[in-house]
């Protein structure tokens, strides 16, 4: 049977053409199921649609010939030219649709609004009292204030406990004063700062009576509404260019005993009254949870940038020809050669892996604060956070290995910025340091799994959640030809052995006289390493979950293929744990091994809609090379030809230096 890709066109490049009409799904029904729902999917299309209407957004300057200053004043066009179509583009605070709007026309290298949508309006509607979210949380929706989310200092980022700077209470005038005591105690990184916002969340150390209560978040206006100057006591600045992410000002912030009234204290959960006295909030790490909203969000985020960078590939690997197979009359697509499938294809399961995940965990997240805010339940706090904190850390660094791939398998024009997949791997790899440095946050995760290994040796499995559940299963042989289930047992038993045995080491230094602290160093690597495999576990179980539930026999089907690949492949990847434990045979590993080569095989006629299916727009995707079209000879000819320096023949540089230079070696 075969589908037609729904946008199939006359005058691209037949080679895609090809390659589209013999998918053996809809791409409409795949957009579906990675976007959770057959409306969002149709909304994105729609407002897709809408965009492409608006001529101001069109036939814009390639980003890559911008500076960063050019590049932050097109975003803040595109940001005005948005707000005059609002409402007629997307439902007004539907984050989902709003987020497509922001990837879709402004793209990902960072815009005023990033932080504000993100993390200061997620910060109020966590965080803030109902008077407060009265105060301010209209106006944030609204976009009448711009706001961002100001916590790492040069100092210090992962360690929250000794963040420097103060809010000291001030009984006598109802304040608190905010104060940067020392340079290492400078606001340093947060997103649109540095020149855009004019109100920040600020987590500082709330310091009553010369008692610390450790950081806690505040609303702080920092810039005069009407003049946008630095109000007097607060200095403010971009801390430079960095890596990618440079139509983004990420910024710097100091306090010089800066006062603000008492009511800018977030109290939904915590109190300060008037007399200085404080009221603990229902459980010590509630102020985290815009950190842990944005990890809840990164699965779906990280997969999204590994998705556009695969689209890119794998378009110019069904177009790009070169070298021989059978026939020696034309030269063959490089999509067939094998190990450019094993370059491209694990990563595309991983990457609807990834959102799968990350369509559960955005729910996860959502049903914890309703829990929290209606009912002060805050009993599962502790789960999401250990889950998103392994998520967050596995997915970012797959995702950027995953990305680095789809560039190398565009050989030499990957490594150009008409790709874009430098830009995306830029962007990408970000999130291996923000919201939590990503061992610091296996760290986290590490100690959730310890608890459960010491709660199942005390004799307690009772006690343990669903998702480690698996520590308390019992060693058995498996047979790998029954189905997914057989793998999920053999993933167990090797996430189960490795955090045992990191439970094991610490416990070993402990009572050779170490104290869990420097015990816990000692064991650090092992630690990480069960971490990894208790979260790669988890994604696993997902993704089988999501297969299982597809109605559409065609897309399950293709859908089995990529999940069939990714089984494989991610044993394969551990297989050295199961291998020294005795847990697989040599022959279970050849037998892994042909599973692998033949899912590619059975994967390489869907690759093309395999990506197309999300639906990016050439106006996102911002990619020469990886355009619709799939006409990449002359787009990149067409590009090149605009690019700055070839506007004039003879360049300033060469009559200024290199011609005087020549004359002179002349005589
Ligand atoms: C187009 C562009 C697209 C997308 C991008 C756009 C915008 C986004 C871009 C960038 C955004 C980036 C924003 C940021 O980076 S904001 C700053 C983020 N910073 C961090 O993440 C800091 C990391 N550090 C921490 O979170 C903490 O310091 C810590 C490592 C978790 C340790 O905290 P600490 O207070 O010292 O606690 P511990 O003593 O280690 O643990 C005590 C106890 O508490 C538990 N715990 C910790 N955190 C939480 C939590 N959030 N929820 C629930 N429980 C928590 C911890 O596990 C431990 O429990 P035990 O039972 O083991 O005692
Ligand atoms: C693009 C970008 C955007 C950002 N946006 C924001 C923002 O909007 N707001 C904001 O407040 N911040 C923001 N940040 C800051 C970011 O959250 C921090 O940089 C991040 O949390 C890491 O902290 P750090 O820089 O202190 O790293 P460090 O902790 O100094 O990490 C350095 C090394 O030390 C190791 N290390 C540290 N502690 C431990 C430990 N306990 N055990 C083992 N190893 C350890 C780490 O693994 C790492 O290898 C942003 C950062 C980036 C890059």
């Amino acid at each position: 049977m075969s589908f037609l890709n729904k946008e199939i066109c006359d005058g691209d490049n037949p080679d895609l053409t090809e390659e589209r009409r013999t998918a053996t799904f809809d791409t409409d029904r795949m957009a579906q199921v990675i976007y959770g729902s057959e409306k969002f999917a149709a909304r994105r299309r729609q407002i897709t649609k809408s965009i492409s209407r608006i001529p101001a957004l069109q036939d814009t300057k390639p980003l890559a010939f911008m500076t960063r200053e050019e590049k932050i004043t097109e975003a803040c066009r595109e940001l005005d030219v948005l707000s005059d179509h609002w409402e007629q583009l997307i439902y007004v605070n539907d984050e989902e649709e709003a987020l497509h709007l922001h990837r879709e026309v402004i793209g990902m290298e960072g815009h005023p609004f990033a932080l504000h949508e993100t993390m200061f309006i997620p910060t109020l509607v966590s965080q803030a009292s109902d008077e407060q979210q009265e105060k301010w949380l209209g106006r944030a929706r609204k976009r009448e204030i711009i706001g961002c989310y100001a916590q790492t200092e040069l100092g210090h980022g992962s360690n929250l406990r000794k963040l420097e700077t103060t809010a000291t209470y001030s009984p006598s005038t109802q304040e608190f004063i905010l104060h940067t005591p020392t340079i290492t105690a400078l606001k340093w990184w947060p997103g649109a700062l540095g020149k855009s916002s004019n109100y920040a969340i600020v987590m500082a150390d709330l310091v009553i009576k010369n008692k610390s209560y450790g950081p806690h978040p505040f609303i702080v206006q920092l810039r005069d509404e009407k003049t946008h100057q630095p109000l007097p006591g607060i200095t403010v600045g971009d801390i430079g260019p960095k890596m990618a992410f440079n139509g983004a000002d990420n910024g710097f912030l100091g306090f010089d005993h800066f006062r603000i009234p008492r009511g800018n204290l977030l109290m939904r959960h915590n109190r300060v009254e008037p007399d200085g006295s404080y009221l603990k909030p229902p459980h010590a790490k509630i102020g985290y949870s815009s950190m842990v909203k944005v990890r809840s969000r990164m699965a779906m985020d990280q997969g999204l940038f590994m998705a556009q960078a695969l689209v890119i590939a794998v378009r110019y690997s069904a177009v790009r020809r070169q070298g021989f197979l059978e026939d020696k009359s034309q030269e063959v697509k490089v999509l067939d050669y094998q190990t450019q499938q094993h370059r491209l294809f694990p990563s595309i399961a991983r990457v609807y892996a990834f959102i799968f995940c990350g369509l559960e965990t955005i729910q996860l997240y959502e049903k914890l604060i309703l829990d929290v805010n209606k009912n002060g339940d805050t009993s599962g706090m502790a789960d999401l956070h250990s889950l998103t904190s392994g998520l967050k850390s596995v997915v970012t660094h797959f995702t950027g290995q995953g990305i680095e791939q789809a560039r190398m398998a565009c050989g030499g024009h990957g490594y150009s910025m008409a790709s874009y997949i430098s830009e995306i791997y830029g962007v990408a790899v970000a999130g291996c340091t923000y919201e939590g440095e990503n061992m610091v946050m296996l760290l986290q995760c590490a100690r959730a799994l310890v608890k459960a290994v010491e709660l199942v040796e005390e004799g307690h499995p009772e006690k343990l959640s669903p998702m480690m559940a698996y520590l308390t299963k019992p060693s058995v042989t498996v047979d790998l030809t029954v189905g997914p289930e057989a793998y999920v047992k053999i993933f167990q038993l090797i996430a189960k052995k490795q955090a045992f045995k990191a439970t094991e080491q610490l416990h070993k230094f402990m009572v050779a006289g170490d104290s869990r602290d420097v015990a816990w160093n000692k064991s650090a690597v092992e630690l990480t390493k069960a971490s990894r495999l208790h979260t790669r576990l988890y994604i696993l179980k997902t993704f089988i979950r999501r297969v299982e539930s597809i109605t559409d026999i065609s897309v399950k089907a293709a859908l089995t293929d990529l999940l069939n690949l990714h089984l494989n492949y991610e044993l394969l990847d551990v297989a050295s744990y199961a291998l020294a434990d005795g847990i697989m045979s040599s022959t279970q590993m050849d037998f892994i091994k042909n599973q692998l080569y033949s899912s590619l095989e059975k994967i390489r006629p869907n690759a093309v809609s395999l990506m197309d299916s999300f639906q990016f727009s050439d106006l996102q995707l911002r990619s020469v090379l990886g355009r619709r079209d799939g006409h990449v000879y002359q787009n990149l000819f067409e590009w090149a030809k605009s690019s700055p320096l070839n506007q004039s023949e003879v360049l300033p540089s060469v009559t200024q230096y290199l011609k005087p230079m020549m004359e002179k070696s002349k005589l």
